[in-house]
C-alpha cells in the first residue's frame, strides 16, 4: 500500500497533473469512458443494487456527465489567478490568489450510489490538478471492479489509481499520508477516518448521513406533496443519504398522507411492487435485518411485506411513531417512513433542533413565510422547500453536511475549491526600499502613526484617487526641486 501511494505521489511530483490542458484532457477522457462504456457501467450498478439501467443512468450517469461538462466549461476561468484588493503599503505590488492542487487525494466511496459517489469527487480532484487514489465501497463490488478496470484504460495510470478491498485495505490505506481525504459513508466510520487523518494533519471532507426530516404544513397540496415524498423516499429502496427519513405533521393530516402515499406507491410501482423495474432491493442481509428490526413494535399503516431471499422490503409507512423508539434513533436508510405527529410548526422546529443536524431538511407549504422560518430557525446540510432530493442536482450548490452529517462540501466549483489550496501570492519589487523603512527597527511613535495611516485608513475610490494624485504631485514637486527635471 505504501509503495502504491508513493508511486502516485511521484506521479504528482512530476508536475504533469497541473497544466490546465492536461486536466481538460483527462476530464474529456473520463467523459469518453462514461459514454463508450456506458453499458458496462450501467450493468455493474444494476447488478449491485437490482436497479434498472434506466434508473442507474438517471440517478448516476447524468450527474457525472453534467459535472464533467460544467468543469470543462468553467475550469479555464477557475484556474486563473485572481487579483485581490491591496492596502496602501502594497499598492505598488502584485497581489493575487492562485488556486493550486493539494497533492495526493484519497477518495473513499459508499455503496448506495456507487458510481457517482466516487466519480463526482474524482472530477473535482482532477479539475484541481491533484493525483487521486480511489477506494470504492466493497459492498458494491461490481461497480468497484468495473471502475478499477476502466479508469486505467482512459486516464493517466500513475496519477489516478483505484484500490479495491474491504475494511482491512481501507485501514491500511488510512495509515498513509495524503494531502486530503474525501470520505462518503456512515458517521461512525467518518470518525475513524478523521482520527486516522489527524495523525498526518490531513484535511478531510466527510460526506455523512443522518435523519433528514420532512415537515408537512396543513396549508399545502397533499396530493403533490405525497407524490414528491414517495419518489424521494422509495428511490433506491430508501438507500439515499438525503432521502426524507421521517415526516413531521399535525395528527389530523396523518391518515390522508398515508392514503395518498399508498396510492402513489401503486401509481409508481404497480400492484405487484416486486415486479417493478423501478423498485430496488436492500444491499445485503445485514442491512435487511437491521431495517426489519426497526419495524418491531410499530404501527404499520401499509407495507411491511418482506422477502429475505431477495432482500425485498415493501414501501412501508409507520404512523403515530414514538420518537423514543429505535426507528427514530438511527438513520433508516431503507424504505420505511415513520410519521411523527406534532402540534404545530413550533413543535416541529424544536423537534428538529433537539436532534443531530441532518444532511437535508424538507418543508412543504404554500406559505412562503413558514418555509423561510423553518430555514432560519433550524440547521441542516441542505434544504429543499416543497420538494425532496432536488438540491443535489444543482451543481452551483455546495453539497455536504453540517455537524454530525458531515463537514466540507463538493459539486461544481465547490469541488474545485475543496481540492485546491487558495494560495495568496504577494510579489514585491526590490526597489522602493524607502517606503519599507517604516517597518524596520528601531521603532518610533511616528513610525507607528504612519503604520496606522497606511494599514488602518479606509478610503473610498474617489478619495483614494485623489490621494494617489496628491502623492504623485508631491513626488513630482520634490523631483523638480531636486533638479531632476
Ligand atoms: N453525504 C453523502 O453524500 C452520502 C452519500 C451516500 C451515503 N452517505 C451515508 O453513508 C451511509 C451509508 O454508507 P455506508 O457507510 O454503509 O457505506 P460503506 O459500508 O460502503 O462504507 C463506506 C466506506 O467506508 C469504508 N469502511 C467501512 N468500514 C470501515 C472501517 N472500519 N475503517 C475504514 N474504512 C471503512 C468502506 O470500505 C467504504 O469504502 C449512510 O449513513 C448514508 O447517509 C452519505
Ligand atoms: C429521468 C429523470 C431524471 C431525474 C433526475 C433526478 C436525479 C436524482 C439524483 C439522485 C441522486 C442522489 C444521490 C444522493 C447521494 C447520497 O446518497
Amino acid at each position: 500500500m505504501e509503495r502504491e501511494v508513493q508511486r502516485v505521489r511521484q506521479a504528482f511530483l512530476s508536475g504533469r497533473s497541473r497544466p490546465l490542458r492536461f486536466r481538460l484532457q483527462q476530464l474529456e477522457a473520463l467523459r469518453r469512458m462514461v459514454q463508450e462504456r456506458e453499458k458496462d457501467i450501467l450493468a455493474a450498478i444494476a447488478a449491485d443494487l437490482c436497479k434498472s439501467e434506466l434508473n442507474a443512468y438517471s440517478q448516476e450517469v447524468i450527474t457525472v456527465l453534467g459535472e464533467i461538462d460544467f468543469m470543462l466549461e468553467n475550469l479555464p476561468e477557475w484556474v486563473t489567478a485572481k487579483p485581490v484588493k491591496k492596502n496602501l503599503l502594497t499598492m505598488m505590488d502584485e497581489a493575487y490568489i492562485q488556486p493550486q492542487p493539494l497533492g495526493v487525494v484519497l477518495i473513499i466511496g459508499a455503496w448506495n450510489y456507487p458510481f457517482v459517489l466516487i466519480i463526482q469527487p474524482l472530477i473535482g480532484a482532477i479539475a484541481a490538478g491533484n493525483a487521486v487514489i480511489i477506494k470504492p465501497s466493497e459492498l458494491s463490488e461490481n461497480t468497484a471492479k468495473i471502475v478499477a478496470k476502466l479508469l486505467p484504460q482512459y486516464l493517466d495510470q500513475d496519477l489516478y489509481v483505484v484500490i479495491n478491498g474491504g475494511v482491512e485495505e481501507t485501514t491500511e490505506l488510512l495509515k498513509q499520508r495524503f494531502d486530503h481525504i474525501f470520505y462518503t459513508g456512515n458517521t461512525a466510520v467518518g470518525k475513524i477516518v478523521m482520527e486516522a487523518a489527524a495523525k498526518h494533519l490531513t484535511p478531510v471532507t466527510l460526506e455523512l448521513g443522518g435523519k433528514s426530516p420532512c415537515y408537512i404544513d396543513k396549508d399545502c397540496d397533499l396530493d403533490i406533496v405525497c407524490r414528491r415524498i414517495t419518489w424521494g423516499k422509495y428511490m433506491n429502496c430508501g438507500q439515499t443519504c438525503i432521502a426524507p427519513d421521517y415526516i413531521l405533521c399535525e395528527a389530523s393530516l396523518q391518515s390522508q398522507i398515508v392514503w395518498k402515499i399508498k396510492e402513489t406507491v401503486k401509481e409508481f410501482y404497480g400492484e405487484n411492487i416486486k415486479e417493478s423495474p423501478d423498485y430496488e432491493r436492500i444491499i445485503n442481509l445485514r442491512h435487511f435485518k437491521r431495517i426489519l428490526s426497526l419495524l418491531e413494535g410499530q404501527k404499520i399503516a401499509f407495507g411491511g411485506e418482506t422477502d429475505e431471499a431477495t432482500r425485498y422490503i415493501a414501501p412501508t409507512v409507520l404512523t403515530d411513531v414514538d420518537p423514543k423508539t429505535k426507528v427514530m434513533q438511527e438513520e433508516i436508510f431503507g424504505p420505511v417512513l415513520p410519521i411523527v405527529p406534532v402540534k404545530n410548526v413550533d413543535e416541529a422546529i424544536d423537534f428538529i433542533n433537539e436532534r443531530e443536524k441532518p444532511l437535508a431538511l424538507y418543508v412543504f407549504s404554500h406559505n412562503h413565510k413558514l418555509i423561510k422560518r423553518m430555514i432560519d430557525e433550524t440547521s441542516s446540510g441542505g434544504v429543499t422547500g416543497n420538494d425532496v432530493i432536488m438540491h443535489f442536482t444543482l451543481n452551483s450548490f455546495p453539497f455536504g453536511g453540517v455537524g454530525s452529517s458531515g463537514m466540507g462540501a463538493y459539486h461544481g466549483k465547490h469541488s474545485f475549491d475543496t481540492f485546491s489550496h487558495q494560495r495568496p501570492c504577494l510579489l514585491k519589487s526590490l526597489k522602493r526600499e524607502g517606503a519599507n523603512k517604516l517597518r524596520y527597527p528601531p521603532n518610533s511613535q511616528s513610525k507607528v502613526d504612519w503604520g496606522k495611516f497606511f494599514l488602518l485608513k479606509r478610503f473610498n475610490k474617489e478619495k483614494l484617487g485623489l490621494l494617489v494624485l496628491t502623492f504623485l504631485g508631491i513626488v513630482a514637486a520634490v523631483l523638480v526641486k531636486a533638479g531632476y527635471y
